[in-house]
């Protein structure tokens, strides 16, 4: 699949460029064919044209009558020739040929794509019918969608068993289609599904209304004669007097709907969608005490450079260093971990076996110091700017966000017990966290902390740090985060995870819960 990532979605664009000069040749061909026919067919009427004035006058000529057997003998079998040329199956072969050097996505990504956009759609309070239009945050523009693009959008939903979005899509497909000069999907297809998901959303009346009009255009519909006698006994055991009076609005406005979006188990899920969309949740007494500053921490090179140092949040203290990773370093490791990019898993505790993880869509490389010198001297600096010890530091950890990519909110350090912790390292815990931006990112994509309201836009060559641990080890639960759908442009980050191991001098261990660095 590649939806999870916007580096593999680029791909795709050489898939359409050779399928549009594919295309190309196969129409030019199929012109020819149709301009030598054409030429045949004109040389055929002319023909008639003089013979049929007087026919035995004509063909008392004998190279009339000559031209006349030729034509209906050689030269049509010419034309045969070339009406059984098929073009069409050719170019079809050729691009199933290509199909594994071509690239192309599956239905699974075209459910990942749509499912993303009802992500987009809710966490940034999209208007369904803004976004139909091509408009986002009210400036950027992308294509306008078509009755049937919003009509897939709807099935997609539909399949997932989402009849929320289902409603929110099919009736906006409604309303397109009416104003559709060439009509892009069928009106009674839109009604079919837009019925159905209305009553299963608890619209009884709406829903009947709908199965009516569907009605008006296939009288004879089989599971909508069903459905309409099963709305209607639902209404009369309501005590609703039927029929009643019913006219479809236009255009269909689902604002007039009881709607319930899916309910999910994430119970921080309006404060995390909160932050993400940039409202303020910090007090604003806590947020005046923020400061920036530049960091020497004694390493002689940056008496020369001093790092920039943003402070995002105190307690515990979260912050954001400038200008710590060079478009060099950041061009290196992007080349690095393209090819080596695997969707995030996780294990499934019955099967056992490792499954695409929902709550995570984006696709992440692993890479070591010693693989590239750039990579060295990045380690390097996280070691001095943090004044922690490297040695005990996961590889780093490159992570690319395809469309409304995210990742939901989640601990970096392990919560089983200590001693299980990271067990395979052998270093304890994820003491530390430090995050890069290798990328800047138009709109979303934030990193954010709901149980404090701490937020951190991304910036290329910016990074953000933190500590997981209290200095007696136990892990501070305030540091859950989470990276915000990307809303547009690609989200780019590398992590280090920095252990507990060898830090004791760098960081001592305490019997506090001090959450100071
Ligand atoms: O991409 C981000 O902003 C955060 C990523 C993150 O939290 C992680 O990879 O653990
Ligand atoms: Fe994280």
């Amino acid at each position: 699949e590649m939806f999870t990532a916007l580096a593999d979605l680029e791909g795709l664009v050489l898939t359409e460029l050779e399928l549009v000069k594919q295309l190309d040749t196969y129409i030019q061909e199929e012109e020819n064919k149709l301009k030598l026919l054409r030429g045949h067919m004109e040389e055929y009427e002319n023909m008639y044209q003089e013979a049929s004035a007087d026919v035995s006058k004509y063909l008392a000529n004998p190279v009339n009558a000559y031209l006349l057997v030729k034509s209906l003998t050689s030269d049509w079998k010419k034309i045969e020739g070339v009406m059984s040329q098929n073009f069409g199956s050719a170019f079809l072969k050729n691009i199933t040929q290509h199909r594994s050097d071509l690239r192309f996505p599956s239905d699974e990504d075209l459910n990942g794509a749509a499912v993303a956009l009802m992500r987009l759609q809710d966490t940034y309070k999209l208007d369904t019918h803004a976004l139909a239009k091509g408009e986002l945050l009210g400036k950027k523009y992308s294509r306008q969608l078509t009755a049937g693009d919003c009509w897939e959008l709807g099935r997609q939903s539909y399949n997932n068993g989402d009849h929320y979005h289902t409603v929110l899509w099919m009736g906006e497909a409604l309303n397109k289609w009416d104003d559709e000069s060439n009509k892009t999907a069928a009106r009674e297809d839109i009604l079919d599904y837009l019925s159905f998901s209305t009553f299963k959303q608890g619209n009884v009346k709406e829903a009947l209304q709908l199965t009516n009009e569907l009605l008006k255009i296939v009288p004879y519909h089989q599971r909508a004669i069903g459905n309409k006698k099963h709305y209607e006994d639902v209404l009369r055991k309501e005590g609703i007097l039927l029929p009643i009076e019913m006219i479809l609005t236009k255009p269909f406005n689902t604002a007039n709907l009881k709607l319930k979006k899916p309910v999910d188990n994430l119970e921080e899920r309006d404060k995390y969608e909160k932050l993400c969309r940039g409202e303020k949740l910090m007090d604003p007494k806590i947020e005046g005490h923020l400061r920036c500053r530049y960091i020497t921490n004694n390493v002689p090179f940056f008496f020369i450079q001093p790092i920039k140092m943003e402070e995002a949040l105190l307690k515990p203290m979260i912050v954001v260093y400038h200008d710590v990773m060079s478009d060099d370093e950041i061009e290196t490791v992007k080349k690095m971990a393209k090819p080596r990019f695997k969707r995030a898993t996780i294990r499934n505790s019955k099967t056992g076996e490792l499954e695409p993880a929902n709550y995570r869509i984006s696709k992440s490389a692993w890479l070591k110091s010693e693989e590239h010198d750039h990579i060295l001297k990045v380690t390097r600096r996280v070691g001095d700017i943090t004044g922690l010890d490297m040695s005990t530091a996961e590889d780093l950890q490159v992570v690319n966000y395809g469309i409304g990519g995210h990742y939901e909110p989640h601990f970096d350090y392990a919560r089983t017990e200590t001693t299980e912790a990271f067990k395979e390292l052998g270093w304890g815990n994820r003491i530390a966290t430090w995050l890069f931006y290798m990328s800047d990112v138009e709109a979303g994509g934030a990193t954010v902390f709901p149980p404090t309201g701490a937020a951190v836009w991304p910036r290329k060559g910016s990074a953000a740090f933190w500590y997981n641990l209290y200095p007696n080890g136990k892990g501070n639960e305030l540091t859950r985060h989470a990276a915000c759908p990307v809303l547009s442009g690609s989200k780019w980050v590398s992590n280090r995870w920095i252990h507990e191991h060898r830090q004791e001098f760098r960081r001592p261990c305490g019997l506090t819960f001090d959450a100071e660095m």
